[in-house]
Protein backbone atom coordinates (compact mmCIF):
# COMPACT_ATOMS: atom_id res chain seq x y z
CA UNK A 1 0.00 0.00 0.00
CA UNK A 2 1.25 3.86 -0.92
CA UNK A 3 2.06 5.33 2.30
CA UNK A 4 -0.03 8.38 3.13
CA UNK A 5 2.22 11.68 1.90
CA UNK A 6 2.81 14.14 4.23
CA UNK A 7 2.92 18.07 3.33
CA UNK A 8 4.97 21.17 4.75
CA UNK A 9 4.41 24.47 4.32
CA UNK A 10 6.98 26.72 2.35
CA UNK A 11 7.25 28.88 6.05
CA UNK A 12 7.31 26.38 8.51
CA UNK A 13 4.34 24.57 9.38
CA UNK A 14 4.76 20.35 8.65
CA UNK A 15 2.86 17.48 8.58
CA UNK A 16 -0.37 18.30 7.22
CA UNK A 17 -1.57 15.23 5.47
CA UNK A 18 -3.66 15.52 1.92
CA UNK A 19 -7.26 16.45 3.18
CA UNK A 20 -5.87 19.60 5.09
CA UNK A 21 -3.50 20.67 2.54
CA UNK A 22 -6.16 20.69 -0.09
CA UNK A 23 -8.88 22.22 2.50
CA UNK A 24 -6.80 24.93 3.22
CA UNK A 25 -4.82 25.86 0.55
CA UNK A 26 -3.06 28.84 2.18
CA UNK A 27 -1.08 27.17 5.19
CA UNK A 28 -1.55 29.37 8.72
CA UNK A 29 1.89 30.67 8.61
CA UNK A 30 0.90 32.39 5.12
CA UNK A 31 3.07 29.64 3.21
CA UNK A 32 2.39 27.39 0.68
CA UNK A 33 1.96 23.47 0.74
CA UNK A 34 4.49 21.06 -0.86
CA UNK A 35 5.04 17.61 -0.68
CA UNK A 36 7.80 16.48 1.42
CA UNK A 37 9.02 14.48 -1.52
CA UNK A 38 8.03 14.16 -4.61
CA UNK A 39 6.85 10.89 -5.78
CA UNK A 40 8.07 9.14 -8.19
CA UNK A 41 5.70 8.56 -11.23
CA UNK A 42 5.83 5.50 -13.41
CA UNK A 43 6.95 6.37 -16.87
CA UNK A 44 3.80 5.04 -18.53
CA UNK A 45 2.45 8.48 -17.86
CA UNK A 46 4.55 9.89 -20.06
CA UNK A 47 5.25 6.91 -22.54
CA UNK A 48 2.25 5.32 -22.28
CA UNK A 49 -1.03 5.90 -24.71
CA UNK A 50 -4.12 6.32 -21.91
CA UNK A 51 -7.37 8.23 -21.07
CA UNK A 52 -6.80 11.69 -19.92
CA UNK A 53 -8.84 11.08 -16.57
CA UNK A 54 -6.71 7.85 -16.30
CA UNK A 55 -3.62 9.65 -16.65
CA UNK A 56 -5.23 12.39 -13.83
CA UNK A 57 -6.03 9.50 -11.66
CA UNK A 58 -2.75 7.87 -11.63
CA UNK A 59 -0.75 11.16 -11.60
CA UNK A 60 -2.85 12.25 -8.53
CA UNK A 61 -3.45 9.07 -6.55
CA UNK A 62 -0.13 8.92 -4.47
CA UNK A 63 -0.45 12.70 -3.62
CA UNK A 64 -3.91 11.57 -2.19
CA UNK A 65 -3.02 8.10 -0.64
CA UNK A 66 -4.67 7.64 2.69
CA UNK A 67 -7.28 9.75 2.15
CA UNK A 68 -9.49 9.23 -1.30
CA UNK A 69 -8.77 5.73 -2.48
CA UNK A 70 -7.82 5.20 -6.39
CA UNK A 71 -11.51 3.86 -7.07
CA UNK A 72 -12.87 7.06 -6.16
CA UNK A 73 -10.45 9.12 -7.86
CA UNK A 74 -10.62 7.73 -11.19
CA UNK A 75 -14.38 8.22 -11.13
CA UNK A 76 -14.37 11.89 -10.22
CA UNK A 77 -11.64 12.43 -12.91
CA UNK A 78 -14.26 10.58 -15.26
CA UNK A 79 -16.73 13.28 -14.54
CA UNK A 80 -14.19 16.30 -14.75
CA UNK A 81 -13.21 15.78 -18.16
CA UNK A 82 -16.52 14.18 -19.79
CA UNK A 83 -17.60 17.71 -20.86
CA UNK A 84 -14.60 19.15 -22.49
CA UNK A 85 -15.23 19.79 -26.29
CA UNK A 86 -12.23 17.62 -27.69
CA UNK A 87 -12.51 14.09 -27.02
CA UNK A 88 -8.62 13.66 -26.16
CA UNK A 89 -9.42 17.05 -23.71
CA UNK A 90 -5.82 18.15 -24.42
CA UNK A 91 -4.77 17.62 -27.98
CA UNK A 92 -0.94 18.32 -28.95
CA UNK A 93 -1.19 19.70 -32.79
CA UNK A 94 2.12 20.91 -35.22
CA UNK A 95 2.60 24.60 -35.50
CA UNK A 96 5.87 24.53 -37.22
CA UNK A 97 9.51 22.99 -37.03
CA UNK A 98 9.98 21.93 -33.61
CA UNK A 99 6.95 23.82 -32.12
CA UNK A 100 3.60 21.83 -30.99
CA UNK A 101 0.22 23.57 -29.63
CA UNK A 102 -0.65 22.12 -26.52
CA UNK A 103 -4.50 23.16 -26.06
CA UNK A 104 -5.95 23.49 -22.88
CA UNK A 105 -8.39 25.87 -24.03
CA UNK A 106 -11.36 22.96 -24.74
CA UNK A 107 -12.91 23.21 -21.56
CA UNK A 108 -16.42 24.62 -20.60
CA UNK A 109 -15.01 27.91 -19.75
CA UNK A 110 -11.96 27.75 -22.93
CA UNK A 111 -9.10 28.22 -20.63
CA UNK A 112 -6.22 25.73 -19.33
CA UNK A 113 -7.73 26.70 -15.66
CA UNK A 114 -10.81 23.96 -16.55
CA UNK A 115 -8.35 21.24 -16.16
CA UNK A 116 -7.35 21.70 -12.76
CA UNK A 117 -10.43 23.04 -11.49
CA UNK A 118 -13.05 20.94 -12.39
CA UNK A 119 -11.05 17.95 -10.72
CA UNK A 120 -10.33 19.98 -7.41
CA UNK A 121 -14.12 21.24 -7.50
CA UNK A 122 -15.10 17.41 -7.23
CA UNK A 123 -12.27 16.87 -4.59
CA UNK A 124 -13.61 19.68 -2.27
CA UNK A 125 -17.15 17.98 -2.74
CA UNK A 126 -16.24 14.95 -1.85
CA UNK A 127 -14.15 15.80 1.33
CA UNK A 128 -16.75 18.06 2.41
CA UNK A 129 -20.15 15.31 2.27
CA UNK A 130 -17.30 12.90 4.09
CA UNK A 131 -16.92 15.71 6.83
CA UNK A 132 -20.32 16.99 6.22
CA UNK A 133 -19.00 20.42 5.89
CA UNK A 134 -19.02 23.46 3.95
CA UNK A 135 -16.73 26.03 2.95
CA UNK A 136 -16.03 29.39 1.66
CA UNK A 137 -13.61 29.73 -1.68
CA UNK A 138 -12.26 32.96 -1.80
CA UNK A 139 -10.59 32.94 -5.16
CA UNK A 140 -8.94 36.26 -7.23
CA UNK A 141 -9.03 35.78 -10.79
CA UNK A 142 -7.23 38.05 -13.45
CA UNK A 143 -10.15 36.60 -15.96
CA UNK A 144 -9.67 33.09 -16.55
CA UNK A 145 -9.33 31.24 -12.90
CA UNK A 146 -12.81 32.98 -12.02
CA UNK A 147 -14.97 31.38 -14.73
CA UNK A 148 -13.24 27.75 -14.28
CA UNK A 149 -13.86 27.87 -10.17
CA UNK A 150 -17.47 29.06 -10.49
CA UNK A 151 -18.41 26.92 -13.35
CA UNK A 152 -16.82 23.81 -11.15
CA UNK A 153 -18.83 24.87 -7.78
CA UNK A 154 -21.84 26.16 -8.86
CA UNK A 155 -23.89 23.36 -8.04
CA UNK A 156 -22.18 21.89 -5.16
CA UNK A 157 -23.71 21.81 -1.72
CA UNK A 158 -20.65 22.57 -0.09
CA UNK A 159 -19.27 25.53 -1.18
CA UNK A 160 -19.74 29.27 -1.70
CA UNK A 161 -17.61 31.02 -3.85
CA UNK A 162 -16.89 34.66 -3.31
CA UNK A 163 -14.51 35.88 -6.42
CA UNK A 164 -12.98 39.54 -6.79
CA UNK A 165 -11.48 40.22 -10.28
CA UNK A 166 -10.04 43.83 -11.33
CA UNK A 167 -12.71 45.81 -12.38
CA UNK A 168 -12.26 47.03 -16.10
CA UNK A 169 -8.81 45.09 -16.33
CA UNK A 170 -10.96 41.57 -17.74
CA UNK A 171 -12.34 41.33 -21.15
CA UNK A 172 -16.16 41.14 -21.48
CA UNK A 173 -16.02 37.57 -22.57
CA UNK A 174 -14.12 36.58 -19.37
CA UNK A 175 -16.41 38.39 -17.13
CA UNK A 176 -19.67 37.34 -18.13
CA UNK A 177 -18.58 34.07 -18.13
CA UNK A 178 -18.45 34.63 -14.14
CA UNK A 179 -21.00 37.36 -13.93
CA UNK A 180 -23.69 35.95 -16.10
CA UNK A 181 -23.96 32.70 -13.42
CA UNK A 182 -26.97 33.17 -11.36
CA UNK A 183 -26.61 31.17 -8.49
CA UNK A 184 -27.39 31.67 -4.56
CA UNK A 185 -23.97 30.59 -3.77
CA UNK A 186 -21.59 32.80 -6.33
CA UNK A 187 -20.48 35.64 -5.60
CA UNK A 188 -18.57 38.23 -7.94
CA UNK A 189 -16.80 41.20 -6.82
CA UNK A 190 -15.32 43.81 -9.19
CA UNK A 191 -12.45 44.98 -6.62
CA UNK A 192 -10.97 48.90 -7.38
CA UNK A 193 -7.30 47.99 -8.02
CA UNK A 194 -4.95 45.34 -9.96
CA UNK A 195 -4.92 41.41 -9.69
CA UNK A 196 -2.48 41.65 -7.53
CA UNK A 197 -4.45 44.29 -4.94
CA UNK A 198 -7.31 40.70 -5.57
CA UNK A 199 -4.49 38.42 -4.74
CA UNK A 200 -3.39 40.12 -1.34
CA UNK A 201 -7.45 40.93 -0.15
CA UNK A 202 -7.61 36.69 -0.84
CA UNK A 203 -4.96 35.86 0.64
CA UNK A 204 -5.30 38.54 4.05
CA UNK A 205 -8.29 36.56 5.12
CA UNK A 206 -7.58 33.25 3.84
CA UNK A 207 -4.72 33.51 6.81
CA UNK A 208 -7.30 34.48 9.34
CA UNK A 209 -9.07 30.83 8.14
CA UNK A 210 -12.80 32.30 8.79
CA UNK A 211 -14.86 34.88 9.94
CA UNK A 212 -15.62 35.45 13.72
CA UNK A 213 -18.58 33.37 14.47
CA UNK A 214 -19.21 31.27 11.41
CA UNK A 215 -18.45 27.45 11.26
CA UNK A 216 -17.51 27.45 7.34
CA UNK A 217 -13.77 27.75 6.87
CA UNK A 218 -12.26 29.54 4.02
CA UNK A 219 -10.63 27.62 1.27
CA UNK A 220 -8.22 28.31 -1.62
CA UNK A 221 -9.42 28.16 -5.31
CA UNK A 222 -5.72 29.37 -7.07
CA UNK A 223 -2.82 27.88 -8.06
CA UNK A 224 -1.93 28.58 -4.41
CA UNK A 225 -4.22 25.33 -3.67
CA UNK A 226 -1.36 22.30 -4.54
CA UNK A 227 -4.27 20.19 -5.94
CA UNK A 228 -3.93 22.89 -8.82
CA UNK A 229 -0.91 22.50 -9.66
CA UNK A 230 -0.66 18.83 -9.20
CA UNK A 231 -3.56 18.31 -11.83
CA UNK A 232 -1.95 20.91 -13.97
CA UNK A 233 1.21 18.74 -14.20
CA UNK A 234 -0.88 15.93 -15.81
CA UNK A 235 -1.21 17.74 -19.14
CA UNK A 236 2.41 18.22 -19.68
CA UNK A 237 2.84 14.48 -19.10
CA UNK A 238 -0.58 13.52 -21.66
CA UNK A 239 1.68 15.97 -24.03
CA UNK A 240 4.90 14.37 -24.26
CA UNK A 241 3.60 11.07 -24.70
CA UNK A 242 1.79 12.12 -27.87
CA UNK A 243 4.92 13.34 -29.01
CA UNK A 244 6.01 9.72 -28.24
CA UNK A 245 7.67 10.32 -24.80
CA UNK A 246 10.23 13.27 -24.82
CA UNK A 247 12.59 14.99 -23.82
CA UNK A 248 10.87 18.30 -24.83
CA UNK A 249 11.28 21.74 -23.93
CA UNK A 250 8.01 23.91 -22.43
CA UNK A 251 7.37 27.07 -22.75
CA UNK A 252 4.61 28.95 -20.67
CA UNK A 253 3.08 31.92 -21.00
CA UNK A 254 3.32 32.68 -17.51
CA UNK A 255 1.68 35.26 -14.86
CA UNK A 256 1.13 33.74 -11.17
CA UNK A 257 3.74 31.02 -12.19
CA UNK A 258 1.06 27.96 -11.30
CA UNK A 259 1.33 26.78 -15.02
CA UNK A 260 5.27 26.54 -15.15
CA UNK A 261 5.26 25.37 -11.74
CA UNK A 262 3.12 22.26 -12.97
CA UNK A 263 5.97 21.52 -15.66
CA UNK A 264 8.37 21.97 -13.10
CA UNK A 265 6.28 19.52 -10.38
CA UNK A 266 6.24 17.23 -13.48
CA UNK A 267 9.90 16.99 -13.59
CA UNK A 268 10.28 16.79 -10.14
CA UNK A 269 8.10 13.29 -10.90
CA UNK A 270 10.42 12.56 -13.48
CA UNK A 271 9.03 13.59 -16.68
CA UNK A 272 11.62 14.10 -19.59
CA UNK A 273 10.98 17.79 -18.91
CA UNK A 274 14.16 19.89 -20.88
CA UNK A 275 14.32 23.43 -20.58
CA UNK A 276 11.13 25.64 -19.09
CA UNK A 277 10.75 29.01 -20.78
CA UNK A 278 8.61 31.94 -19.11
CA UNK A 279 6.87 33.91 -21.55
CA UNK A 280 6.07 37.12 -19.81
CA UNK A 281 4.48 40.15 -20.92
CA UNK A 282 5.56 43.68 -19.78
CA UNK A 283 4.61 42.38 -16.51
CA UNK A 284 7.95 41.24 -16.50
CA UNK A 285 8.97 40.27 -12.52
CA UNK A 286 9.61 36.87 -13.42
CA UNK A 287 11.76 37.51 -16.64
CA UNK A 288 13.52 39.75 -14.49
CA UNK A 289 14.46 37.30 -11.76
CA UNK A 290 15.47 34.85 -14.45
CA UNK A 291 18.14 36.88 -16.27
CA UNK A 292 19.11 39.16 -12.89
CA UNK A 293 18.11 37.03 -9.71
CA UNK A 294 16.28 39.90 -8.13
CA UNK A 295 12.84 39.46 -7.67
CA UNK A 296 11.66 42.95 -7.28
CA UNK A 297 8.11 43.58 -7.71
CA UNK A 298 6.61 46.76 -9.34
CA UNK A 299 3.20 48.46 -10.12
CA UNK A 300 1.21 46.15 -13.09
CA UNK A 301 0.37 48.04 -16.04
CA UNK A 302 -2.54 46.51 -18.46
CA UNK A 303 -1.58 45.00 -21.59
CA UNK A 304 -3.52 43.01 -24.28
CA UNK A 305 -2.87 39.54 -22.59
CA UNK A 306 -4.66 41.05 -19.27
CA UNK A 307 -4.68 37.51 -17.77
CA UNK A 308 -1.12 37.65 -17.12
CA UNK A 309 -0.91 41.30 -15.51
CA UNK A 310 0.59 40.18 -12.68
CA UNK A 311 3.68 41.68 -10.26
CA UNK A 312 3.50 39.21 -7.19
CA UNK A 313 3.38 35.46 -8.49
CA UNK A 314 2.44 33.33 -5.47
CA UNK A 315 3.81 30.02 -6.76
CA UNK A 316 7.10 31.74 -6.97
CA UNK A 317 7.60 30.71 -3.73
CA UNK A 318 7.51 26.90 -3.86
CA UNK A 319 10.39 27.30 -6.05
CA UNK A 320 12.28 29.96 -3.94
CA UNK A 321 11.52 26.62 -0.79
CA UNK A 322 13.68 24.73 -3.67
CA UNK A 323 16.06 27.23 -4.41
CA UNK A 324 16.84 27.39 -0.30
CA UNK A 325 17.31 23.93 -0.04
CA UNK A 326 13.71 23.45 0.93
CA UNK A 327 14.93 25.90 4.02
CA UNK A 328 11.33 27.31 5.80
CA UNK A 329 13.06 30.22 7.45
CA UNK A 330 15.00 31.06 4.87
CA UNK A 331 11.46 31.36 2.36
CA UNK A 332 10.02 32.79 5.19
CA UNK A 333 12.10 35.65 5.63
CA UNK A 334 12.72 36.08 1.81
CA UNK A 335 8.56 36.28 1.43
CA UNK A 336 8.34 38.56 3.49
CA UNK A 337 10.46 41.15 1.73
CA UNK A 338 8.40 40.17 -1.15
CA UNK A 339 4.94 40.79 1.17
CA UNK A 340 6.02 44.18 1.74
CA UNK A 341 6.98 45.64 -1.62
CA UNK A 342 11.10 45.00 -1.25
CA UNK A 343 11.28 42.16 -3.34
CA UNK A 344 14.00 39.18 -3.04
CA UNK A 345 17.83 38.85 -3.90
CA UNK A 346 18.79 35.52 -4.67
CA UNK A 347 22.17 34.49 -4.24
CA UNK A 348 24.39 33.57 -7.21
CA UNK A 349 24.20 29.79 -6.17
CA UNK A 350 20.31 29.76 -6.16
CA UNK A 351 20.14 32.33 -9.25
CA UNK A 352 22.59 29.58 -11.27
CA UNK A 353 19.81 26.94 -10.09
CA UNK A 354 17.18 29.00 -11.42
CA UNK A 355 18.43 29.56 -14.59
CA UNK A 356 19.67 26.04 -15.34
CA UNK A 357 16.61 24.82 -15.42
CA UNK A 358 13.99 27.97 -16.63
CA UNK A 359 14.77 30.09 -19.41
CA UNK A 360 12.82 33.42 -20.26
CA UNK A 361 11.39 35.89 -23.00
CA UNK A 362 9.37 39.46 -22.17
CA UNK A 363 7.12 39.99 -25.31
CA UNK A 364 5.60 43.25 -25.51
CA UNK A 365 1.89 44.21 -27.08
CA UNK A 366 3.10 44.52 -30.35
CA UNK A 367 5.39 41.32 -30.85
CA UNK A 368 1.81 39.66 -29.45
CA UNK A 369 -0.31 41.16 -32.51
CA UNK A 370 2.48 40.61 -34.86
CA UNK A 371 2.39 36.81 -34.04
CA UNK A 372 -0.74 36.61 -33.90
CA UNK A 373 -1.23 38.32 -37.45
CA UNK A 374 1.28 35.98 -38.44
CA UNK A 375 0.39 32.57 -37.22
CA UNK A 376 -2.74 32.84 -38.96
CA UNK A 377 -1.36 34.35 -42.31
CA UNK A 378 1.44 31.02 -42.28
CA UNK A 379 -0.77 28.56 -41.00
CA UNK A 380 -4.19 29.67 -40.68
CA UNK A 381 -4.50 29.23 -36.97
CA UNK A 382 -6.10 31.93 -34.60
CA UNK A 383 -4.50 31.33 -31.38
CA UNK A 384 -5.37 33.98 -28.45
CA UNK A 385 -3.18 36.82 -26.67
CA UNK A 386 -1.77 34.62 -23.94
CA UNK A 387 -0.79 32.24 -26.43
CA UNK A 388 1.29 34.49 -28.58
CA UNK A 389 3.22 35.46 -25.98
CA UNK A 390 4.08 32.43 -25.64
CA UNK A 391 4.54 31.01 -29.44
CA UNK A 392 6.52 34.43 -29.39
CA UNK A 393 8.82 33.72 -26.66
CA UNK A 394 9.67 29.95 -27.54
CA UNK A 395 10.71 31.07 -31.05
CA UNK A 396 13.32 33.01 -29.62
CA UNK A 397 14.36 30.94 -26.40
CA UNK A 398 14.37 27.70 -28.52
CA UNK A 399 15.01 28.60 -32.24
CA UNK A 400 17.98 26.43 -32.64
CA UNK A 401 17.48 23.67 -29.79
CA UNK A 402 16.75 20.32 -32.06
CA UNK A 403 14.20 19.46 -28.74
CA UNK A 404 10.62 19.64 -29.69
CA UNK A 405 8.83 22.37 -27.67
CA UNK A 406 5.61 22.25 -26.44
CA UNK A 407 3.88 25.78 -25.48
CA UNK A 408 0.87 25.98 -23.83
CA UNK A 409 -2.37 27.29 -25.34
CA UNK A 410 -3.63 28.81 -22.49
CA UNK A 411 -6.80 30.40 -23.93
CA UNK A 412 -9.62 29.74 -26.37
CA UNK A 413 -9.22 33.12 -28.46
CA UNK A 414 -12.87 33.94 -28.65
CA UNK A 415 -11.92 35.21 -25.31
CA UNK A 416 -10.73 38.26 -26.41
CA UNK A 417 -12.22 39.32 -29.67
CA UNK A 418 -10.91 42.89 -30.08
CA UNK A 419 -7.40 42.00 -30.22
CA UNK A 420 -7.53 39.13 -32.11
CA UNK A 421 -9.99 41.31 -34.87
CA UNK A 422 -7.31 44.20 -34.50
CA UNK A 423 -4.67 41.36 -35.83
CA UNK A 424 -6.55 39.16 -38.19
CA UNK A 425 -9.32 40.93 -39.37
CA UNK A 426 -11.86 38.79 -38.34
CA UNK A 427 -13.48 38.11 -34.75
CA UNK A 428 -13.10 34.92 -33.06
CA UNK A 429 -16.85 32.88 -32.91
CA UNK A 430 -17.64 31.46 -29.13
CA UNK A 431 -18.58 27.60 -29.24
CA UNK A 432 -22.64 27.34 -30.01
CA UNK A 433 -23.03 27.09 -26.29
CA UNK A 434 -22.27 30.42 -25.44
CA UNK A 435 -23.69 32.28 -28.23
CA UNK A 436 -25.92 34.17 -26.43
CA UNK A 437 -23.05 35.20 -23.29
CA UNK A 438 -23.26 38.65 -24.54
CA UNK A 439 -27.02 39.06 -24.08
CA UNK A 440 -27.24 37.45 -20.61
CA UNK A 441 -27.83 39.66 -17.33
CA UNK A 442 -24.65 40.41 -14.96
CA UNK A 443 -24.50 39.57 -11.53
CA UNK A 444 -21.60 41.47 -10.01
CA UNK A 445 -21.05 44.42 -7.10
CA UNK A 446 -17.64 46.86 -6.54
CA UNK A 447 -15.71 47.12 -3.68
CA UNK A 448 -12.59 48.63 -2.86
CA UNK A 449 -9.59 47.03 -2.80
CA UNK A 450 -9.24 46.66 0.58
CA UNK A 451 -9.43 43.08 2.80
CA UNK A 452 -11.79 45.00 5.52
CA UNK A 453 -14.24 45.76 3.25
CA UNK A 454 -13.99 42.16 1.60
CA UNK A 455 -14.96 40.94 5.43
CA UNK A 456 -18.08 42.94 5.80
CA UNK A 457 -19.36 42.04 2.27
CA UNK A 458 -18.94 38.57 3.02
CA UNK A 459 -20.40 38.85 6.29
CA UNK A 460 -23.74 40.20 4.65
CA UNK A 461 -23.87 38.74 1.81
CA UNK A 462 -22.39 35.45 1.81
C1 LIG B 1 -4.98 32.71 -20.59
C2 LIG B 1 -3.92 32.69 -19.54
N1 LIG B 1 -2.66 32.48 -19.92
C3 LIG B 1 -1.64 32.47 -19.03
C4 LIG B 1 -1.88 32.69 -17.69
C5 LIG B 1 -0.74 32.64 -16.73
O1 LIG B 1 -0.74 31.42 -16.03
P1 LIG B 1 -0.13 31.31 -14.58
O2 LIG B 1 -0.84 32.30 -13.72
O3 LIG B 1 -0.37 29.91 -14.17
O4 LIG B 1 1.31 31.67 -14.71
C6 LIG B 1 -3.19 32.92 -17.25
C7 LIG B 1 -3.53 33.15 -15.83
O5 LIG B 1 -3.27 32.37 -15.01
C8 LIG B 1 -4.23 32.89 -18.19
O6 LIG B 1 -5.49 33.05 -17.80
N1 LIG C 1 -4.36 34.42 -14.64
C1 LIG C 1 -5.06 33.89 -13.53
C2 LIG C 1 -4.60 34.48 -12.23
C3 LIG C 1 -4.81 33.52 -11.09
O1 LIG C 1 -4.03 32.40 -11.30
P1 LIG C 1 -4.12 31.07 -10.47
O2 LIG C 1 -3.62 30.04 -11.43
O3 LIG C 1 -3.29 31.23 -9.28
O4 LIG C 1 -5.55 30.81 -10.10
C4 LIG C 1 -6.56 34.05 -13.77
O5 LIG C 1 -6.96 33.90 -14.90
O6 LIG C 1 -7.30 34.32 -12.88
Amino acid sequence: MTPAPVYDSTRGETGANFEHATLRGLAGDGGLYVPRAWPAAPAELWTAPMTYPMRAAQTLAPFAAGTIDSPALADMAAHAYAGFDEAEVTPVSDLDQGLHLLELYHGPTLAFKDLALQLLGRVFDFLLAERDERRIILGATSGDTGAAAIEACRRSAHLSVVMLHPRGRVSAVQRRLMTTVDAPNIHNLAVDGSFDDCQRMVKTLLRQGRLDGDERAFAAINSINLVRVLAQSVYYMSAIAALGGGPVNICVPTGNFGNAFAAYAAAQMGAPVGRIALATNRNDILHRVVTTGRYEPAQAVETLSPAMDIQKASNFERLVYDLKDRDPAATARAMAGVDDGRGLVLSDTEHARLAGRFTSVRVDDAETVETLRQVHSDTGRVIDPHTAVGVAAARRAFADDGVPTLIAATAHPAKFPETVADAIGAHPALPSRLADLMERAEHVETLPADAAALARYMKEHV
